[in-house]
């Protein structure tokens, strides 16, 4: 029997990609798609690109829109989730593509997104040490932040393997998607294009204590993170660029015996043949994630490259992965590898 999927928020970016991936799910029977501003808008005006939808009008999101469903997707802005949620009960899967439900220290995320902390969902990076185990069977699922999800895949095996000293140097280039749909006055077009711009310097980046909680665990210590993210005049990717200290006695080959041990059987992270580089253009539209490691001997730190597409394994494509994984389904159905280029 199909599973039964609605989509709060289907028409923004991370809404619009989830109904892609989910219109070649075998297993899923796509339902309710709701909007706030553009409901009775048809889907075709908002999603142009998803012409099976096309005729689909957005219903305004409420607990009566959502019911009946075996799951239930929130692509909506931060702090909408939580009341949403507790609407839905406790049998029907709920996966939150938005932050509300990241972060276990309720302190980081008063001190970063300035509301009352909604409570801690299992995490949605499946690759992380113990992260599968956390969703299978789970009925609630938060989707990782888009910099933390391309953060942590290039840095945790450094941690778990003991290899890397607590502070990490992290310096990621996103693409104007990330910032979601609508308009903001440093995305307009002109501003954009032909420049790349650093914002969130020097801590402020809400997605700096995510970093944080993934590698400290990975560590067994607290890990600190500085992290830089820019803005990068492309639709969508996430180039990031990461340095850590490495400890005593490492050297390039353990380095990489890590990382081949950490991404041995992982289906969708592929730690590239020495002297190939991740890039945005490789995973394009695609839920893989492309990493490689360096390891710097005059500077004395490990450098690990990673790059993903920030609407697919960023957030969609991660959130279709930890569905399948807490529905008991091959974690890959639905999911590709396989980008556009050129
Ligand atoms: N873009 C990205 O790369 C990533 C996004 N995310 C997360 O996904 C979520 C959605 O982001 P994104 O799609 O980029 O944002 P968009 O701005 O593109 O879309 C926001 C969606 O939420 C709806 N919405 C807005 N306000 C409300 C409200 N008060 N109640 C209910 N629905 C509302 C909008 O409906 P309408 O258009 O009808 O007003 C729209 O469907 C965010 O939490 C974001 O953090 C996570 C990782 C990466
Ligand atoms: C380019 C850009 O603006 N990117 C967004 C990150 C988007 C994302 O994934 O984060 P959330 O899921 O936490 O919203 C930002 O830096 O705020």
């Amino acid at each position: 029997m199909a599973v039964r999927a609605a989509v709060a928020g289907a028409s923004g970016y991370a809404g619009g990609e989830l109904l892609r991936l989910l219109l070649t799910h075998p297993e899923v029977e796509i339902g309710a798609l709701t909007g706030n501003s553009n409901a009775g808008q048809r889907l075709g005006a908002l999603q142009p690109h998803l012409l099976p939808l096309a005729d689909r009008v957005l219903e305004p999101t409420t607990p009566e829109a959502l019911a009946g469903h075996d799951v239930v997707f929130l692509a909506l802005p931060h702090g909408q989730s939580a009341a949403v949620a507790e609407q839905l009960g406790d049998e029907v899967l709920v996966i939150d593509m938005g932050a509300d439900f990241r972060l276990k220290d309720a302190a980081d995320w008063e001190a970063f997104y300035g509301s009352p902390h909604a409570g801690t969902w299992p995490y949605g990076l499946p690759e992380l040490p113990g992260g599968r185990a956390a969703l299978e069977g789970s009925k609630r699922v938060a989707v990782p932040g888009c910099y933390p999800t391309a953060v942590s895949l290039a840095l945790f095996p450094a941690y778990a393997a003991g290899l890397a000293e607590a502070e990490a140097v992290v310096v990621a280039a996103s693409g104007t998607s990330g910032a979601g749909k609508s308009p903001k006055p440093h995305l307009l077009g002109s501003e954009v294009m032909g420049s790349m711009s650093p914002y969130g310097v020097g801590g402020g980046h809400r997605h700096t204590p995510e970093m944080i909680q993934n590698l400290s665990a990975a560590a067994g210590e607290r890990v600190t993170v500085s992290f830089t993210p820019t803005l990068a005049p492309m639709p969508r990717g996430i180039l990031a660029t990461c340095s850590a200290k490495a400890k005593p006695g490492v050297t390039a080959e353990s380095v990489r015996a890590a990382y081949e041990k950490a991404y041995a059987d992982e289906p969708f992270v592929r730690l590239l043949p020495e002297g190939q580089w991740p890039a945005t253009a490789s995973v394009y539209g695609s839920n893989a994630v492309q990493v490689q490691v360096a390891h710097d001997t005059a500077a004395g730190r490990i450098v690990v490259i990673s790059a993903i597409d920030n609407l697919t394994k960023g957030t969609a494509g991660g959130a279709v992965q930890s569905m399948n994984i807490a529905l008991g389904l091959d974690e890959t159905t639905g999911l590709s590898t396989i980008g556009v280029a050129p």
